[in-house]
Formats: structure tokens, sequence, C-alpha cells
């Protein structure tokens, strides 16, 4: 039997929206694109045909439109994938509870959430300028520690080996996208598995002032091999998406704009133009 969930727990403002988006159900379409910077929601649905409702709040900026008659919803995130909870469990209630019941629907919906997003890439012959879809995240992140769910043996064996390679305390978790839109929008993209950062200097090998704790993460992690798994990218957001996704029912998808190479040293010239054609990448592939 499903409980009533109390006012503490999901919190509603006094105009029936919920609490971070400041959404209601109504507002959002089935088939989100979700970004990380505020300034690119606009990106996305200066593409749309019709902006029907605009929203911002914190960092939470939403566009909800059509783009070829289909109806899309963008979204901006922040940075980080403690964003990316409340992210992904706040969409999830706008469709799957009830707001003014409080209590979770009988029938489950499910949503289809790409993330759009910039990364730097740890190996030589993927460039800056590429665009790249994630079959696997790997948080390098503390998320999943207070979340349980099945890993399959890869995912684990993945987890277990980068633990050790780091040398860190910490499980880290891999997690798969989805596979059904891999399909539908991996196409024309190169496949790779992201590492997912709870930061952006150390965690992912910089150094400006401060010595990073593991000066060598990124040959560390570029060399891991578990059978053909392979690490490719740096970002902050898509394992804690596709964990997430995969703890409350949701199809979800993390494409990356490859703006930085960390081998090479190069940074793309033209990082916007990188992101509008894998925002026109994933338009186009929504509507077809
Ligand atoms: O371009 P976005 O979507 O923000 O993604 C990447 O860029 C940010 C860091 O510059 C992090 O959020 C990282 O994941
Ligand atoms: O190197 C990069 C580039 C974009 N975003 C990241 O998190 N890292």
């Amino acid at each position: 039997m499903s409980k009533r969930i109390p006012e503490s727990e999901l919190i509603i403002n006094s105009d029936g929206s919920i609490y971070h988006l400041n959404l209601k159900p109504e507002h959002l379409a089935s088939t989100i694109i979700a970004v990380g910077d505020p300034d690119r929601v606009e990106k996305v649905s200066q593409y749309f045909d019709t902006i029907e409702f605009k929203m911002s709040k914190r960092e939470f900026v939403t566009h909800t439109g059509t783009y070829k008659g289909k109806r899309i919803t963008a979204i901006s995130t922040g940075m980080g994938t403690d964003n990316i909870e409340i992210f992904m469990t706040e969409l999830d209630a706008l469709v799957n509870i009830d707001l003014e019941t409080r209590m979770p629907k009988e029938s489950h919906t499910s949503l289809n959430i790409i993330r759009v997003g910039t990364s730097g890439s740890m190996q030589a012959d993927i460039p800056a300028g590429s665009m790249l879809a994630s079959r696997y995240g790997v948080g390098l992140d503390t998320l999943m520690a207070y979340y349980t769910t099945d890993y399959t043996d890869l995912e684990a064996n993945v987890a277990k080996a980068i633990q050790k390679k780091l040398g860190v305390s910490f499980l880290p978790y891999c997690i798969e996208g989805s596979k059904v839109l891999l399909k539908r929008l991996g196409n024309g993209l190169l496949i790779g598995n992201t590492a997912t950062c709870p930061g952006f200097f150390a965690p992912q090998g910089r150094e400006v002032r401060l010595k990073p704790a593991i000066p060598d993460i990124i040959e560390r992690l570029s060399t891991i091999s578990v059978g053909d798994f392979k690490m490719t990218n740096f970002e902050m957001e898509t394992a804690g998406y596709y964990a997430m996704g995969r703890l409350l029912g949701h199809e979800v998808l993390s494409l990356n704009a490859i703006v930085a190479n960390r081998i090479t040293h190069e940074f793309a010239k033209d990082s916007y133009a990188i992101v509008d054609q894998l925002i026109k990448h994933t338009l186009d592939k929504i509507a077809e």
C-alpha cells in the first residue's frame, strides 16, 4: 500500500507548483532536453515552432513548446549530481505523484530525458569538436551511497576496478543509460563511457593553484579496461542522471559536446558552435 507523502518531504509551493523547479504537471512535456547552463535553454527553444510556457527559479530555467510538432520541454539543471538528484526527483513527482492527494499514482509514466552538455575528452583520438553519446556513466561522486539499486556484473566490475585504480575509499558507481534512446539519438555520434566528477578541477585532474590528490587521474581513468569497456570523457552530471533514471523508471541519455581534449590540451575555438550542432542533432532525432 502506498502512503501519503508528507508536506515536509515533498514540498509544493502555494501556487501548486513543485518546490525547486516551480513547475506544475501541465507545464512538462514527456520529452525533456536537459542542459547545465541556464542560458542554453533559449539556445534550444530558439528552434521551437512555438513556446507555450516559460519559468525560471534558481538554476532551473524551463521553456516548453513544440519542435516540428513534437512537444518538448527544455530545462537547465546547473552543475553537479546534487542538482540532478533534485531535478530528477521533482520531474518524476510531476508525473508519478498526485500533487493534490500526495499519493503515488497507480500507473507509472516514464519520461524521455536527454542531457545536452559540454565535456572534456580523456582520449587523444576524441578531439575537441566531437559529439559523443554516453553508453555508461561512472559516478566518482558519492550520490549512490544514499540510494540502493541493482547493478549488472559489468557495472559492478567497472566500479570496483575504478575504485582500485584510483585508490579512493568510497565505491564509485557505473550505470548504463537508456538503450532505446541511444539507438534513436546516438546515430552519427561517437559512443563512449563518461566519468562524472564532483568538481571541475582536481576531480578531473586539473591543477590551478592546488595540487590534486590524484595528479595522474586522467592517465589512471583513460587506461581502465574491463573487457571492451573504456572511459572516454569527463563531465559532472551523467552518472547521476543514469542512476536516478534507473531508480525512478525513466529513459535517460546523455549527449556530450566535447569542448576540451585533456591529452592534447586543446580547447575548442568555438564551443558554442559544437553545442549548437548537438542541439540541432538532438531536436531532429527527437522529431523523426
Ligand atoms: O555544459 P554543462 O551541461 O554544464 O556540463 C558540463 O559543464 C560544466 C562545467 O563547466 C559541468 O556542468 C559539466 O558537466
Ligand atoms: O573538461 C571539461 C569540459 C566541460 N565540462 C567538464 O566538466 N569538463
